[in-house]
């Protein structure tokens, strides 16, 4: 372990020890310890596979509707941990609800997922349709979510909040369509043909993101994660500038607030990036996508950084089961396990996954002991 780490281990300790409950196993290989077993929660373990969420989606007139409901998301949180030995709860809410609180309008469309309108294409587009002034109390119900969360969750259960980093939540912004969206033209061309004028974009939602987070953790989220889903869409000066450098921005911010509250960054697709994003950031642990390499990741990031990694079974094999599922999950834990490391996928959950085979994967992380 290096000087750096055992200070921060230090720090953290100092911080939780107020009160006099044992640390939780999530908080522990956040700080850069390796646990007797490593902790587990999954990307989007809440959600559309699980047959209970349906109903609940239902009563709250859709996702608009649950997402604002403090009740509704509470129930779809604690579901999975209900079903599951999982080690943490992620807050149920949805990345461009911050787009929401900014002045969109936001729209689930079948197949096309969120829909944000209007597009934000322009620099008078970004003063004349988004405006930070409502933010939080556009943003309250998911701050009641998680202040109701804090009570309801078991005791050994961490809770995590989270937010889109700016690039990702920008793409959202300024594409418009969700799912549907898979070259990122319009953004891209905007980004790289006219930095200057996209940069207030990046900004105001840098700052938005640091607010949100901090009213997360000031309402009882015990670590943060940031999602940037579309990292890998960028490279060299354009990842540094759109992804790095505000992504450091948040966390120095969010640091100086709440230094014993570890971030997660998921940096998906930054292939070779990853343990340059690692280091420029200052993020406690980098979520790893399921294309990157474990040993690489285990000697860069572990070993020369001293930091966790999160990841990083293929959300297929979740699908698949049985030994293809097991072996794989081995595999991982051989290779992550003897560092700091909390098992995750290396995307979200997909709807098809058949609950019971979360039940294994759970099974099977618990009992791991080390190298057999
Ligand atoms: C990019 C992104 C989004 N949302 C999110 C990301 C980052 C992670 C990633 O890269 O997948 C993050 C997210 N979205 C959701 C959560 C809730 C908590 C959890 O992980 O359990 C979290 C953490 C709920 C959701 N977000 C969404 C659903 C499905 C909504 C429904 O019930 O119809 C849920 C449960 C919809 C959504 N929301 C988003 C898309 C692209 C879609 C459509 C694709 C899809 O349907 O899976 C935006």
């Amino acid at each position: 372990m290096s000087v750096e780490t055992v200070a921060r281990v230090d720090a953290d300790l100092d911080h939780v020890s107020e009160g006099a409950r044992p640390k939780k196993l999530l908080l522990r290989a956040l700080a850069g310890e390796r646990t007797e077993r490593p902790p587990i929660w999954l990307m989007r373990q809440a959600g559309r596979y699980l047959p209970e969420y349906h109903g609940v989606r239902e009563a709250a007139g859709g996702m608009v509707g649950l997402c604002n409901s403090p009740e509704h998301a509470v129930e779809v949180t604690l579901q999975p941990i209900r079903r599951f030995p999982l080690d943490a709860a992620i807050l149920f809410a949805d990345l461009p609800q911050i787009a929401a609180a900014l002045g969109q309008t936001l729209e689930y469309r079948v197949g096309d997922g969120p829909v944000l309108s209007p597009s934000v294409r322009s620099g008078s587009d970004i003063t004349e349709i988004l405006s930070a002034s409502r933010l939080h109390e556009k943003l309250a119900p998911i701050y009641e979510t998680v202040r109701q969360l804090t009570l309801a969750l078991p005791e050994e259960v961490a809770l995590i909040g989270y937010a889109g980093a700016p690039w990702t939540v920008a793409t959202y912004m300024v594409e418009g369509r969700g799912g549907g969206s898979t070259e990122h033209a319009v953004v891209k061309q905007w980004a790289l043909s006219d930095p200057v004028g996209f940069q207030p974009l990046i900004d105001l939602l840098t700052g938005a993101i640091i607010e949100f987070l901090d009213r997360q953790v000031q309402a009882g989220a015990e670590a943060i994660q940031l999602f940037e889903s579309w990292a890998g869409i960028l490279a060299g000066p354009l990842f540094q500038r759109w992804c790095v450098k505000p992504v450091a921005t948040i966390v120095a911010a969010l640091k100086a607030k709440h230094p014993g509250v570890p971030i997660i960054a998921f940096p998906r697709g930054a292939g070779l990036a990853y343990d340059g994003f690692a280091q420029a950031t200052g993020v406690d642990c980098v979520g790893l996508d399921s294309t990157v390499p474990l040993g690489w990741a285990a000697q860069k990031v572990q070993r020369e950084l001293g930091r966790c990694v999160q990841g990083n079974l293929d959300p297929q094999l979740l699908v698949a089961g049985g030994p293809a599922l097991h072996s794989e999950t081995d595999r991982i834990l051989r290779s992550l396990a003897e560092g700091p490391f909390v098992f995750n996928l290396g995307h979200g959950i997909v709807k098809t996954t058949p609950p019971e085979h979360v039940a294994a994967l759970a099974r099977q992380v618990r009992s791991w002991s080390g190298a057999q």
